[in-house]
């Protein structure tokens, strides 16, 4: 997107507080009035004072304090506004971004890290939040304050006022050129605060992994070139900020001094009084004061722009959804699922197949083991059921229907998944079990929490279901984790239950407690389970072997014992494994 686009989108935020933006239009004429005013007054002061007027002066000290109370006034005003401007735009923003964000693709999600997406967050977002406040009124004021001030000098003394206003063409070439380097530099700052945020939320969220593996010199140093990428953007901006200041200074000066000269010259020879003196120095400040302050104030805008360009890159990316779904409901029940020929490509070239013509047949209360080699596709195969995907080839329907003609939020309530490890958000353990159905009653809750294995585990924690589980679950144990998600799950109460190697990172006696939590789960559902331990998956109806991306073998685990294929291999070299292992334990 170009920066005009940028703008004009940001410009269409502004639009939704025109009377905001209109009271701000307003005390921004007011103050130019009462600017030009001030020199107007001095004008009247220093004459009188020339021609030794005494008797004006209690209404000069009436009107200096009139003045003085309405510039006040008026100074709070615009700043309350802008304020209020910016942050409503922040806040909108801020919103929209969320919204979109939550209607990502997954894909989305796997090609950028969730640090980058936070810095739009928070510091694009406050970059854009001082641009459509403070900047783009000062953009609008300064130019209209010269003008009047300009038209004001004129009518002083016109040849002065052309030798001043011919600062104003070199100061906003001046703006230009600083301006679009700002921009640039503007853009890679950005991006360095997006990549360090990903840095530190990485980091700051693995703690133990740093401490256990004596990571802490190295990513301290990391963090310094990190910091010192910053730094160092942030340096040059200052030199060019500063140069940006020195020549506008010494632009204005310049003029300034040449006008003083002449005015002198002008009041010497007779052709000028001393208060229009007085008050053509005064406007002379509201000529050279915003034209030497474009400079910054058009970098400051363009830093905007690319904070505002890196958010719109966001909102524009394509969305799952059109709307924000609504609160989801599982559905009540399901006759078949097909997955018909379906191939998979993560980067959407036939030539990059990690599932390669898979096909099944899935009927209501059946269990299916996925189970294969690492790297087969299995979780990638999950990922497609779930609607995190769509296949690059064929078609995965359920009762007859594909993800399409049935809708991706009705066709995900279909699901309920309880992964490898549970994600759980920070809050307590109340709010994340009703997480699988906010609708249901306490005693529902309280019961999923039973059939979870989860009550007792909870009725020892000082809150209870009130516990602070803390950020992600990390107060609590992997199984105990685990557990509260197949409560989540259980409330959630969908027809087919995705298991992705649910119990592999528990230990033994955690292990059977889940286990018998899954069992209770899986009664009347149709499970897909992802197991590495062969062992588990000999009840299955079916078991699918998955190999490079494709169905190698399928059927019972007596009958693929008995075909002596990769099952029976596979089976066989893990058996040797568990013995070893108990022979070693012995
Ligand atoms: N987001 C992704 N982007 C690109 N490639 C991916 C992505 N996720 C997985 N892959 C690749 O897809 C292939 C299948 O991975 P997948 O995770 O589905 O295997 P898996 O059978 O579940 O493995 P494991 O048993 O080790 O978990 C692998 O080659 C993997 O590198």
């Amino acid at each position: 997107m170009n920066k005009e686009g940028t703008f004009f989108r940001l410009l269409k935020y502004m639009g939704r507080y025109k009377l905001l933006y209109a009271g701000l239009i307003i005390t921004m004429l007011v103050s130019i009035v009462l600017d030009l005013s001030v020199a107007w007054f001095l004008s009247l002061i220093t004459n009188a004072a020339v021609k030794l007027e005494v008797d004006r002066w209690p209404i000069l000290i009436l009107m200096g304090v009139g003045m003085l109370i309405c510039i006040s006034l008026i100074a709070y005003f615009d700043t309350y506004l802008k304020q209020k401007a910016s942050l409503k735009i922040r806040n909108d923003i801020r919103q929209d971004t969320m919204e979109h964000a939550l209607r990502l693709p997954q894909s989305y999600y796997d090609q950028h890290h969730t640090g980058d997406l936070l810095a739009r967050f928070t510091s694009d977002n406050q970059a854009v939040g001082e641009a459509s406040g403070n900047v783009i009124m000062a953009l609008l004021k300064n130019p209209l304050l010269a003008l009047c001030a300009f038209i004001y000098l004129l009518s002083i003394h016109w040849p002065l006022a052309l030798i001043t206003i011919s600062i104003g063409p070199l100061m906003i070439l001046a703006g230009k050129t600083f301006g679009e380097v700002m921009r640039k530099k503007g853009i890679r700052l950005q991006e360095a605060m997006g990549r360090t945020t990903s840095f530190l939320q990485d980091v700051l969220g693995a703690s133990i992994l740093y401490k256990i593996f004596g990571l802490e010199k190295k990513i301290a140093n990391q963090y310094r070139q990190y910091s010192s990428e910053i730094s160092e953007i942030e340096r040059s901006q200052g030199k060019i900020q500063g140069a940006a200041n020195s020549v506008s200074q010494g632009i204005a000066n310049l003029t300034f001094i040449i006008a003083i000269l002449l005015a002198g010259f002008f009041v010497a020879k007779g052709s000028l009084e001393v208060g229009a003196m007085l008050a053509f120095i005064q406007l002379m400040n509201y000529l050279v004061n915003p034209f030497s302050a474009l400079p910054s104030l058009w970098s400051g805008m363009q830093q905007a722009l690319a904070g505002a360009e890196r958010i719109f890159q966001v909102i524009d990316f394509p969305k799952e959804y059109t709307e924000l779904p609504q609160e989801s409901h599982a559905k009540a029940s399901f006759s078949e699922l097909a997955v018909s020929n379906v191939g998979f490509s993560y980067t959407d070239s036939v030539d990059d197949l990690v599932l390669r013509d898979v096909r099944f047949h899935v009927y209501a209360g059946q269990t299916i083991a996925i189970v294969g080699t690492s790297g087969g596709g299995k979780s990638t195969l999950f990922k497609l059921l779930m609607g995190l995907y769509i296949p690059t080839t064929g078609t995965i329907e359920i009762d007859g229907r594909d993800r399409e003609a049935i809708g991706l939020r009705e066709y995900r309530n279909y699901f309920s998944l309880v992964p490898q490890e549970s994600v759980l958000f920070t809050g307590t353990i109340r709010d994340n079990i009703m997480d699988g159905n906010p609708s249901v009653h306490e005693e529902q809750m309280i019961a999923a929490a039973k059939q979870a294995n989860a009550y007792d585990f909870i009725m020892k924690l000082p809150d209870g279901f009130e516990t602070e589980i803390g950020e992600r679950g990390s107060r609590l144990s992997g199984g105990q984790k685990q557990r509260i998600a197949i409560a989540r799950a259980i409330l959630r109460d969908a027809p087919i239950l995705l298991l992705d190697e649910a119990t592999s990172a528990l230990d033994n006696e955690s292990e059977r407690v889940v286990q018998d939590a899954l069992t209770k789960l899986m009664v009347g559902k149709t499970t897909l389970v992802i197991a590495h331990r062969l062992s588990t998956v000999q009840n299955a109806d079916l078991i699918l072997v998955m190999e490079n991306g494709q169905l190698v073998e399928k059927g019972t685990h007596d009958a693929l014992l008995l075909a002596g294929g990769r099952y029976h291999t596979l089976y066989h070299s893990q058996m040797e494994k568990d013995e070893q292992s108990l022979v070693l334990e012995i």
